[in-house]
């Protein structure tokens, strides 16, 4: 009897209200309890976290993302999290955080619970949004500042570049004397030409990201350099370009990525704000971990401290897979930082694996560990002393730096885990019997691994085109990939393969690298410059053909169009009457041409977005881009200056798209994709193949142009690059250290290794990226380089030796090897 007769009516009221609550809490906890139930084991670690630090290193397919999403459901109904104390979950791509996201707020909505208490950002994002609540604090003015992300031939690197030769002199005299110097004087020039056009830029572009991501000041660099003593002084012209580059970006309001990330820093270096935002975040959870910069690290892990108890470890949790870091030798993402991580808390017990995946079968998956253990073996058969050396220093300092109770079994489990090889070791398994993801483990299609040595690439285009021709007209339910390391390779296969494949219903989607960084300011530059000078056959010409790509008006010899641009634009009643498709193309263009007159110019790029027939996320980029080349030409408008600013845009930028929210178009049913090995990441299909697999390409060679020899075997940007690596490695271990820096020849070997490592990874995550089939072929014959290769068939093919992976592949499994033409 939960009632005594002689309470009062309020004491009633509030014991049934407590009993209620304690209901449908115990209801709560069940349904948690079922949530926790359906992870897999790996899973549930994330499931189970009750604060503190907590790495996940998982293998792919583990479900990274289904499980971060049901972890952060549960944390946000036990900690009963609000809007003003949150789950902060973080990514690197705004299509992975739509879809976390949508999933949190499923498995809330399931457990009958309100949607709130979390938010998903990217990590700028986030950045973003500390600096501009505080612009005092952040000195970042949104409204008149201006975002860009430079390459090397921007007029901001090149400026940069012309600046510190002025003020180094001495140091570009020795630049140009190279490694020797006859004096002669056409020769000099031509070394002066290269110095300003190619190697300082590239020197440029590449330290400045390096080192700002890292988060070192020019300042930090200049000091750096000073413990080195090679000819060149490389880091201390790193250094000299790194502040030019800082100098002009303020001076003319420009902002890059790294600066917002800085500027949420500097906001929270003021101790009162820090707190209000570390009163908000109850926790962090970070996707994608091995992609991070120290810097990155660096905000997360000041907004998931305790402001009460600084000194305790933040709430971070930090889910990533160091085996499927690619992007570390174009990018300052390095996977050393998240392997430390996960050994630091390896060290504290907080290490969860997630190593069982339902993606792949098992064929699939022995091939694709095979492959990990066999890189790991040869490089471990190739390493020498002085790298166990470091090793071992690394480990001391990093056990130092973080263990200060003694813990000798997992300080051992560190040192066999040798943590400096291309992969971490750990294996994929195939998940338990009874697991709730659909069609887990898949039965394999064929042989489940297929390996083919083609005669010739052309050969390649024929086997792929009868099997996919095969296997998606017997079920078009399935979606296929070929996976290419170039996309020279990924246009010569969309080019040889679109028509027959039409035919039978099966779409080509090709992926190009427009898909990133947009097409969209070229197209409306082309539109803008036949609008400014329509009488120019070329720009005539080239807005046919954008109107032609974009399916506007038929297909045509395009040519006879632009020849006469009056004579098309404006027949007179003596010229013979257009054909219907002329006339149609006429009518586009004339309409264009009427814009320039009705409507003012700065709503010509939206007009012509409109023309174009642009949806979704490409007009939100056009929009992007119309705000951005009106802010650059503010104060001096026309369609003159407007044309000018696009044409730097498309010449020296790489101008982002503002991506899809989801991936879905690159894995419709029924759909062959063409895609880059890099762009696949985080995708999968039903088959995959992967041809062109030439030790040339994979792993390729590190490559000093010709040009720049003169200066040495190496290129002074991998250098560098090298350089502040070793720097910046040594310094997070133990910021008082004083790092002994490598020569310059020693980097770049040490360049060169990094480099072999991450393209084995990135076969790993083309290998991994496949469900029931993954078809493998190195052919005899290929372009001698895929980048001047014209893709006709007089073109020369020449031997090519196989990717040395490849062959180990073929030699572990025989009973894979397919013989053609049997
Ligand atoms: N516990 C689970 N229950 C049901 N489905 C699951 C479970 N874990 C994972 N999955 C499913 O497995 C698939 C793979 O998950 P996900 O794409 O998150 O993997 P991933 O780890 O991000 O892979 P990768 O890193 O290789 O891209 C998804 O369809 C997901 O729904």
């Amino acid at each position: 009897m939960p009632f005594d007769s002689n309470d009062s009516a309020t004491n009633r009221i509030t014991t049934l209200s407590s009993w209620t609550e304690t209901l449908v809490r115990t209801d709560l906890e069940e349904k948690l309890e079922q949530l926790r139930k359906s992870l897999r084991p790996g899973q549930r670690d994330l499931a189970d976290w009750k604060g503190g630090q907590m790495a996940i290193s998982a293998v792919p397919g583990a479900g990274k993302s289904h499980s971060l999403s049901v972890a952060a459901a549960i944390a946000i109904a036990r900690y009963q999290l609000h809007a003003r104390k949150q789950l902060v979950i973080v990514t690197y791509t705004r299509s992975a955080a739509a879809s976390i996201k949508d999933k949190i707020k499923q498995q809330l909505k399931e457990l009958q619970l309100p949607q709130t208490g979390f938010s998903v950002q990217t990590l700028h994002g986030l950045a973003l949004n500390i600096a501009n609540r505080h612009p005092e604090l952040s000195g970042l003015n949104l409204d008149t500042a201006t975002l860009i992300t430079p390459n090397s031939t921007h007029r901001i690197v090149r400026a940069c570049v012309e600046q510190w030769m002025n003020t180094a002199p001495r140091r570009y005299q020795i630049l140009l004397e190279g490694v020797q110097f006859d004096g002669e004087e056409a020769e000099r020039l031509r070394r002066h030409s290269v110095l300003r056009t190619e190697v300082l830029p590239n020197l440029a572009h590449t330290v400045i990201r390096e080192a700002k991501s890292s988060g070192l000041s020019p300042e930090a660099l200049a000091e750096i350099s000073q413990q080195t003593n090679d000819d060149y002084q490389i880091l201390a012209i790193a250094a000299g370009l790194y502040q030019q580059y800082e100098r002009l970006m303020r001076s003319r309001d420009l902002i890059d990525y790294d600066d917002m990330i800085l500027a949420a820093l500097r906001v929270l270096e003021n101790e009162s704000i820090r707190q209000i935002w570390q009163n908000q975040v109850f926790a962090v959870f970070e996707d994608e971990a091995q992609d991070s910069s120290p810097l990155q690290e660096k905000l997360i892990s000041i907004l998931a401290a305790d402001p009460s108890n600084p000194n305790t470890p933040p709430n971070l949790v930090r889910v990533g897979d160091p085996n499927q870091a690619i992007n570390s030798t174009f990018t300052p993402a390095d996977p050393l930082y998240f392997n430390w991580f996960c050994t630091t808390c390896q060290m504290q017990g907080n290490l969860a694996t997630m190593d069982r995946a339902g993606r792949s079968n098992q064929r699939i998956i022995d091939a694709a560990n095979f492959v990990l253990e066999w890189v790991n073996n040869t490089w471990r058969s190739k390493d020498n002393q002085s790298q166990q050396q470091e090793l071992q220093n690394s480990e001391y300092v990093l056990h130092r730096r973080y263990i200060n109770q003694k813990n000798s079994e997992s300080k051992n489990s560190y040192v066999a885990q040798k943590i400096e090889f291309p992969f971490r070791e750990q294996k994929i398994y195939p998940v338990d019997a009874g697991d709730p993801q659909k069609s887990a483990n898949p039965k394999a299609k064929g042989l489940g691994l297929e390996i083919y040595t083609p005669e010739d690439i052309y050969e390649t285009v024929t086997l792929i085109q009868k099997r996919v021709i095969r296997l998606l007209t017997e079920d078009s339910q399935r979606n296929a990939a070929i996976l290419v390391r170039e996309n020279r390779q990924g246009r010569f296969l969309a080019e040889q393969l679109m028509d027959s494949l039409r035919q039978h219903n099966i779409k080509v989607y090709e992926v190009g690298e427009s898909d990133r960084f947009s097409q969209i300011p070229e197209e409306i530059l082309k539109l803008l410059q036949f609008i400014d000078r329509p009488h120019s056959p070329d720009n005539l010409k080239a807005a046919l053909e954008i109107l032609e790509r974009r399916d506007l008006i038929a297909a045509q010899d395009l040519n006879a169009l632009a020849t006469y641009p009056e004579q098309f634009l404006y027949p007179s009643p003596l010229d013979l009457p257009q054909k219907p498709q002329v006339a149609q193309a006429r009518r586009y263009c004339c309409n264009l041409l009427r814009a320039r007159l009705e409507l003012p110019h700065y709503q010509l790029i939206p007009f012509l977005g409109m023309t174009l027939k642009y949806t979704g996320s490409e007009l939100a980029t056009v929009q992007k881009l119309s705000e951005r080349v009106h802010q650059q030409i503010v104060g001096n408008s026309s369609l003159k200056t407007a044309i000018a600013a696009l044409n730097e845009i498309v010449s020296s930028e790489r101008f982002e798209a503002v991506e899809e929210e989801t991936d879905d178009r690159y894995t419709s049913q029924g759909q062959l994709t063409i895609i880059t090995m890099h762009k696949a990441k985080g995708l999968d299909w039903d088959y995959v193949f992967i041809p062109f697999l030439h030790e040339d390409v994979i792993p390729g060679k590190p490559w000093v142009p010709t040009s720049s020899k003169f200066l040495g075997n190496f290129t002074l940007a991998e250098v560098a690059r090298a350089q502040i690596r070793t720097a910046v490695h040594a310094q997070y271990l133990d910021p008082d250290s004083l790092p002994p820096i490598p020569q310059p020849l020693e980097a770049w070997e040490e360049a060169g290794k990094l480099k072999k490592a991450e393209e084995f990874r990135l076969l790993y995550v083309a290998m991994t990226r496949a469900k029931r089939l993954l078809w493998m072929s190195a052919e005899t014959k290929a372009p001698f380089r895929w980048n001047t290769f014209r893709g006709d068939r007089v073109s020369n093919l020449q031997d090519k030796t196989p990717c040395p992976i490849l062959s180990a592949l073929m030699r572990q499994f025989p009973e894979s090897v397919v013989k053609i033409g049997f």
